[in-house]
């Protein structure tokens, strides 16, 4: 069992004591294992580790034990993987109410917060294969807002649905948790880079408008034994960190660690094959995003990564994950910071050429290349 858990309501699918062990014979990826309670308690050879692992692959465990917020961690992941299911029992029609980047609730933004249908992406352009993965990002800002009056929250308002909209304590716990973590790991990368930690935290202010979001995804059970058969096609995440929790086999990254930022078709832009990473106890799976591939120009990796149902027996459950992504606020321009440790722009013209995008417009461009499909998007 991954993670503690409090005992399954009736009639779950969500049931992660009974699910079987990852099975052996796979192609795995050894991550290293970080602890959250060291970085916590400044621990310099930690830090050393997390810095040379997001100059690398860009990929870990982080082991959340013997802290408050990887407790909150642990535990709020189940929690809020339970509210999923019961929003993903809803009915379709309802679901499709909740659509993500389908202009907002009136007076709200268009925005990517809300709901992703099955096959909404394109898994494979050539065969025009389609994504199997429904998932539901709940935003950090409705979740944490000190409202009054629920409709008021920045973004979708009170348009969430109840069994959501009925949890946001848990939520906003569990962002804030999650949140912290990030500004934990961040602050002390950049620091490696002569950079203050407070550029870095100033960019990404819990009570600011950002594209952080809690992302729950549901992938249905193995159809085939055949691989592949794709539940979230492969990319690598937009924002600045990222923090998943999830409790079967089915997450893939490529052996090569990418280096780009710039998606290319959405497919690894370096020879190499795709590994499984086995979930582990007590632990979540931390990378980093194009965001921080941007603020470093690069010296950082931001993995490229893919989710197929799970292997082998693990395959005939219903595969749940809970994500917390990390992300610039709005309306910082994505330009790299300066710092001892990264490179300075090599030609003063191909600078000046260089767009200089806000966050949320970078977001919304990035996950155009993806693939995402936006109603009404040009
Ligand atoms: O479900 C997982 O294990 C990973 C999900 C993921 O990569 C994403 O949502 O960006
Ligand atoms: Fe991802």
């Amino acid at each position: 069992m991954p993670h503690a858990e409090s005992p399954p309501p009736a009639n779950s699918e969500f049931n992660p004591s009974e699910y079987p062990p990852f099975p052996s014979g796979l192609p795995t990826v050894q991550l290293e294992t970080i602890s959250l309670s060291k970085l916590l308690a400044r621990d310099a050879e930690e830090q050393t580790r997390v810095f040379e692992i997001c100059k690398g692959r860009g990929f870990f465990y982080l082991d959340l034990a013997d802290s408050t917020a990887g407790d909150t961690i642990v535990r709020g992941a189940g929690a809020i993987a339970r509210a999923g299911e019961r929003t993903f029992a809803l009915p379709l029609d309802e679901k499709m109410g909740y659509l993500m980047g389908a202009t907002g609730p009136a007076g709200k933004p268009r925005s990517l917060f809300g709901y992703k249908q099955v096959g909404a992406t394109l898994a494979d352009k050539a065969t025009g294969v389609r994504d199997t993965a429904e998932f539901f990002n709940v935003a950090k800002d409705d979740m944490t807002a000190a409202c009054a009056d629920p409709a008021d929250m920045p973004r979708r308002g009170d348009s969430w649905p109840a069994p959501i909209l009925e949890q946001r304590d848990l939520f906003a716990g569990y962002m804030r948790a999650a949140h912290g973590v990030g500004m934990l790991i961040l602050g002390l990368l950049v620091d490696k880079l002569g950079v203050d930690p407070q550029e870095i935290w100033n960019r990404h202010r819990l009570g600011e408008l950002a594209g952080d979001h809690v992302r729950i995804t549901r992938g249905p059970p193995r159809e085939k034994e055949e691989m592949p058969e794709i539940q979230t096609p492969s990319h690598t995440d937009f924002g600045t960190i990222t923090i998943l929790m999830n409790w079967l086999g089915g997450l893939q990254v490529w052996s090569e660690s990418s280096r780009s930022a710039v998606l290319t078709d959405g497919q690894p832009d370096v020879p190499g094959e795709w590994l499984w990473v086995v979930p582990k106890p007590g632990c979540a799976i931390v990378n980093l995003g194009d965001a921080a591939v941007k603020f470093t120009d690069g010296v950082f990796c931001s993995g490229r990564h893919r989710v197929t149902p799970a292997p082998g027996p693990q395959g005939k459950f219903p595969r749940y994950s809970v994500v917390y992504f990390v992300r610039p606020e709005d309306t910082v321009i994505m330009e790299a910071l300066a710092g001892e440790g990264i490179p300075k722009p090599q030609t003063e013209p191909a600078a000046e050429k260089e767009e200089k995008l806000t966050a949320s417009e970078w977001i919304y461009r990035q996950a155009l290349n993806l693939g995402t499909q936006f109603p009404g998007a040009k």
